[in-house]
């Protein structure tokens, strides 16, 4: 699985210590682009859906993204690279942090120019599965005045911004940071991925 010993050490400390950090090794060049290609042709194929529609009104008035999940029993060359160093991630920082990470769940996400994600928590009501949000981006040459930012609002009501480059994944504590994505002049294409721990209960 390409793992180095060690090489997630500075993720780790940087999540310890501020609940959030931003990584730039997870996937060569050449596997981020065979992500970003077979997320766009799965777009332009609609095979992308709404998120939320029919489940929840008011969540589609919330975000306009459009998502696709990964199958983990049926996942394509790109997807699997992505996963592999994923549990990779998951399984350094859970060792290092006791964070009982059992699991993760990965969906693509496009957003239209305009399309943005308001402010919210990634636990979901009755399930507080998810630990850790990563979300990785794959968008070539990203100018920061096309926008599209992932915000991040840290404990002291300032907040971060985190542009959607291709190779860069954010990771931050799920239970802990309200974020959103703010609207983009172009195609804004992600994976967003939640590492989780088994269920214990209902507490966000
Ligand atoms: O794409 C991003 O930067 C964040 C997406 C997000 O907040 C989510 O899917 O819950
Ligand atoms: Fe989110």
């Amino acid at each position: 699985m390409n793992a180095q010993p060690h090489e997630f050490d500075m993720a780790t400390n940087a999540l310890a210590a501020h609940g959030w950090c931003v990584v730039s090794n997870l996937l060569s060049p050449a596997q981020t682009q065979a992500l970003a290609t077979e997320c766009m042709v799965m777009h332009d194929a609609r095979l992308l859906m709404p998120a939320r529609v029919g489940a929840d009104h008011a969540a589609t008035l919330l975000r306009g993204d459009h998502t696709r999940w990964f199958l983990p029993e049926a996942l394509s060359a790109p997807q699997q690279a992505f996963a592999d160093r994923i549990d990779v991630l998951r399984i350094a920082l859970s060792r290092n942090l006791l964070l009982g990470l059992v699991d993760s769940e990965s969906h693509y996400a496009v957003y239209t120019p305009g399309a943005g994600y308001a402010r919210h928590l990634d636990c979901l009501r009755n399930n507080d599965a998810r630990v850790i949000s990563a979300v990785f981006y794959l968008n070539d040459a990203w100018q920061d005045a096309e926008g599209g930012a992932l915000r991040l609002y840290l404990a002291d009501q300032s907040y971060q911004d985190v542009f959607p480059r291709a190779g860069t994944l954010v990771l931050f504590l799920s239970a802990q940071f309200e974020h959103e994505v703010l609207p983009a002049t172009r195609h804004r294409m992600s994976i967003a991925c939640w590492m989780r721990q088994r269920m214990i209960g209902a507490t966000c």
